[in-house]
């Protein structure tokens, strides 16, 4: 259960990162979502509120493009919850023709905005609310544990304390399986998409976040139910029915298969640095990535 614990989630009104709102308020967590679309996310917010509660979740407007906004949404969610435990960077769009720029814009620099304000929000050495204490039985286990060399037990003095800093915490970026392989259908979402693992690889093996007790893990589904892939089906334009075809061959997911690999890239402390790359055809798999990393040289 994650109790007690709050998640922030960008992209929220519908789809996955609704899909991933409804699994982690089941685990019984508090959550905070944003989106761009107003009305779209105040009447997911009423939905979510009717079936767990009205204090275990908040709604606030927010693009992911506009960092002023991000800074808000991350400080009002602080400001409701009195903390921050998990951060799932999950707005995204397709785009590939008619707006390329603004697809790298809200799936490669939203995300990198996300990541870096959830590190402020949740690494234990930016400050924090009285005191930190990272309890090493229950920590993450292998190559996070070893890092964290043995336990810290941080006392932040009253004089050091801000509204940012954290307990430690968890960084899910929802890529896709299309910023794995190369796809002559969608090369502009295929390298933003690529651009979020290699992003999220090299913070997840960099010691200041390893030491601030930060996990970062990337989801690669391949095509869910959700409004984009409908989408895709309506607009035979790029590249033709090709795409359709395409989907077929893969097949969907439905949302709740993909919420259930991401409550497990959460829960799971042993994972920090993971690719899991989910379809409709291939099933589950951690994937690792040839994109390794040079902390041997450094
Ligand atoms: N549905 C699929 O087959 C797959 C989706 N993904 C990724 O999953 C994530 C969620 O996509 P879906 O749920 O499928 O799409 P969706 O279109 O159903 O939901 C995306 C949500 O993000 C919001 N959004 C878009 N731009 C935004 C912005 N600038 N700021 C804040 N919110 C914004 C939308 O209003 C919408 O509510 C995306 O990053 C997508 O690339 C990855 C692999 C497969
Ligand atoms: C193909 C055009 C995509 C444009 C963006 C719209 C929807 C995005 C959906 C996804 O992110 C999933 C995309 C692609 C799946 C790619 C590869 C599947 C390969 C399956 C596998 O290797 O297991």
């Amino acid at each position: 259960m994650l109790t007690d614990k709050v998640v922030l989630i960008t992209g929220g009104a519908q789809g996955l990162g609704l899909a991933f709102s409804e699994i982690l308020l089941e685990q019984d967590a508090k959550v905070s979502f944003c989106d761009i679309n107003d009305e779209g996310g105040k009447e997911t917010l009423q939905n979510l509120q009717n079936k767990y509660g009205e204090s275990k979740v908040m709604f606030q407007k927010c693009n992911v493009t506009s960092q002023d906004e991000m800074a808000a949404f991350f400080k009002s969610t602080k400001e409701k919850f009195g903390r921050l435990d998990v951060v799932i960077n999950n707005a995204g769009i397709g785009g590939e023709t008619t707006s390329w720029e603004r697809t790298v814009d809200v799936n490669l620099k939203g995300m990198i905005s996300g990541t870096f304000l959830g590190l402020e929000y949740l690494k234990t050495d930016k400050g924090g609310n009285g005191g930190v204490i990272i309890n090493v039985s229950s920590a993450a286990a292998g190559k996070f544990r070893q890092r964290r060399e043995g336990g810290v037990i941080v006392n932040v003095s009253s004089a050091q304390k801000t509204d940012k800093g954290g307990n430690g915490g968890v960084i899910i970026n929802v890529s896709s399986a299309a910023g794995l392989r190369a796809n002559p259908l969608s090369p502009v979402y295929c390298a933003s998409k690529s651009g979020v693992v290699a992003f999220s690889q090299s913070l997840a093996c960099n010691e200041d976040v390893i030491n601030g007790g930060v996990r970062i893990n990337t989801i690669c589904p391949a095509f869910a139910d959700t409004a984009l892939v409908r989408d895709l089906y309506k607009d035979n334009s790029v590249n033709g029915n090709r795409v359709t075809e395409f989907i077929n061959k893969i097949g969907i997911m439905t949302t709740q298969e993909v919420a259930e690999g991401l409550l497990e890239l959460v829960t799971d402390e042993r994972k920090n640095g993971a690719i899991l790359k989910m379809s409709k055809l291939y099933g589950k798999e951690y994937v690792t990535m040839e994109y390794k990393t040079v902390n041997n040289i450094l």
